[in-house]
């Protein structure tokens, strides 16, 4: 049966409620903060639409009142305080006494795995090399552990210490000092802006719409390539659970399958009932080239039907 379409942006509805009233400070509560930050999600979800339709628009007077709608939504941002309003939620909902940011899972296991220590080399010991794209602070639970030498980037740092870095730009590295033992990638896939919206803070939405879905593929391949050639080197992902759970084309498995043909076997994986994050840990292999898996990796094929899922996906070319 086909998909039901939804409506066109132009008929779409009124303003977000709004929980932050303009001149309202930031909250600290939970609620406070998680309404900013979902608040901001629709916002920048609906600026996305508005922009591809803007993009699509057949009219001179068509393209008017889409830019109309386009301003109205960039005023709405604005008045919200805009990305250090939605940041410093982000970074408050990672604040300790909510049970800290992701890395705390990432250190858990690497405790369980032995490996949440210096390594010896050839040249002696040295920490673990970590890369951490999309960094939100220099001083997440990960970044303060002895043994771990991080690099925080950011496509908009917001901090001295975090590099303002597309990683997508980032230079390949050239030898074994330059390559890393551990990749975190937390809540970032479901982030990455289209190119045509880089150089600003126009992120997709939570679970994005327009996202080039080929990029995604394309950063897991760099990561892979980032990382020291070896199994202990490891991938640390975070996804929204609808990323995986609520998708029409992905699933924890196909993404197994993707991850697998990339170069990476899952060691760990953690998805709480009702909760809205999947962790997962994998392990650097050599890319999977099975023609099977190698095909499916690169089509979006439907898994699951329903007019209430997203189409986030991750393809490889
Ligand atoms: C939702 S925040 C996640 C922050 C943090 N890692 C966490 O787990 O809460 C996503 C971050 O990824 C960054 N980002 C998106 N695409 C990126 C890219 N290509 N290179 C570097 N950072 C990127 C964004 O700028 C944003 O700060």
């Amino acid at each position: 049966m086909a998909r039901k379409r939804s409506l066109p942006i132009t008929q779409r509805d009124k303003p977000a409620a709004n929980p932050l009233a303009s001149g309202k400070k930031l909250g600290k509560s939970h609620k406070s903060t998680q309404s900013t930050i979902s608040l901001f999600h629709t916002l920048l979800k609906r600026k996305a639409q508005a922009q591809k339709a803007l993009s699509n628009a057949c009219s001179s007077s068509q393209a008017s009142v889409l830019q109309a709608q386009l301003s109205n939504i960039e005023k709405e941002i604005a008045d919200q305080g805009g990305l250090d309003t939605y940041q410093k939620a982000s970074t408050l909902g990672q604040s300790s006494e909510r049970g800290g940011d992701s890395s705390v899972v990432l250190i858990e296991w690497l405790r369980e795995l032995n490996e949440a220590s210096t390594r010896e080399d050839d040249g002696g010991i040295r920490p673990l090399r970590m890369l951490e794209i999309g960094a939100l602070s220099p001083n997440n639970f990960a970044a303060k552990q002895p043994y771990i030498n991080n690099t925080p980037i950011d496509l908009n740092s917001q901090h001295p210490d975090i590099l303002a870095q597309d990683f997508l730009q980032r230079p390949l590295p050239q030898d074994d000092n330059e390559r890393f033992d551990i990749v975190s990638c937390s809540l970032v896939l479901n982030f990455v802006p289209e190119p045509r919206d880089r150089g600003g803070w126009d992120y997709a939405s939570n679970v994005a719409q327009f996202t080039d879905f080929v990029l995604l593929g394309e950063m897991l391949k760099l990561i892979h390539n980032q990382l020291h050639p070896s199994e202990r080197s490891l991938l640390f992902l975070v996804l929204p659970t609808a990323c995986t759970e609520n998708s029409r084309y992905m699933s924890s498995a196909h993404l197994e399958t993707i991850l697998s043909v990339v170069g990476f076997a899952q060691v760990r994986r953690r998805a709480r009932p009702g909760g809205k994050v999947i962790y997962t840990l994998w392990k650097w292999q050599r890319p999977n080239a099975n023609p099977q898996a190698v095909k499916s990796s690169s089509k979006r094929a439907e898994l699951r039907s329903g007019a209430k899922r997203n189409n986030f996906v991750v393809l490889l070319k």
